[in-house]
């Protein structure tokens, strides 16, 4: 899987929604906030069953009702398609649970 190219990186990510360029890293990040522990840990364990079968795993860390998701391709050192679609999944299966 190649890495997105300049053209790719201004259609596909601009197009994403909250996820930032991390710094010193190919990689897009973004910070998760929902009500409590309960929907963001089922959020989670709804995005792993996505996550398994795309074998495509996200970096997250979560505490109580916030997520911090950090997505690379690491076979790839870099940011590719597959990342992009993760993210998409991530932000439908999040769609009115997370905060502002
Ligand atoms: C061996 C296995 O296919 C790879 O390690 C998969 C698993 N999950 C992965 N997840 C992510 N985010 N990037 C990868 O390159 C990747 N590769």
């Amino acid at each position: 899987m190649p890495r997105l190219n300049d053209t790719e990186r201004q259609e596909l990510l601009s197009a994403l929604d909250g996820w930032t360029l991390v710094e010193g890293r190919d990689a897009i990040r973004k910070r998760f906030v929902f009500d409590d522990f309960n929907a963001a840990f089922g959020w989670m364990t709804r995005v792993a069953l996505v996550a398994e079968p795309m074998n495509h795993h996200p970096e997250w860390f979560n505490v109580y009702n916030k997520v911090d998701v950090t997505l690379s391709t690491h076979d790839a050192n870099g940011l590719t398609r597959r990342d992009v679609e993760l993210a998409q999944r991530m932000d439908q299966l999040a769609a009115g649970l997370t905060k502002a």
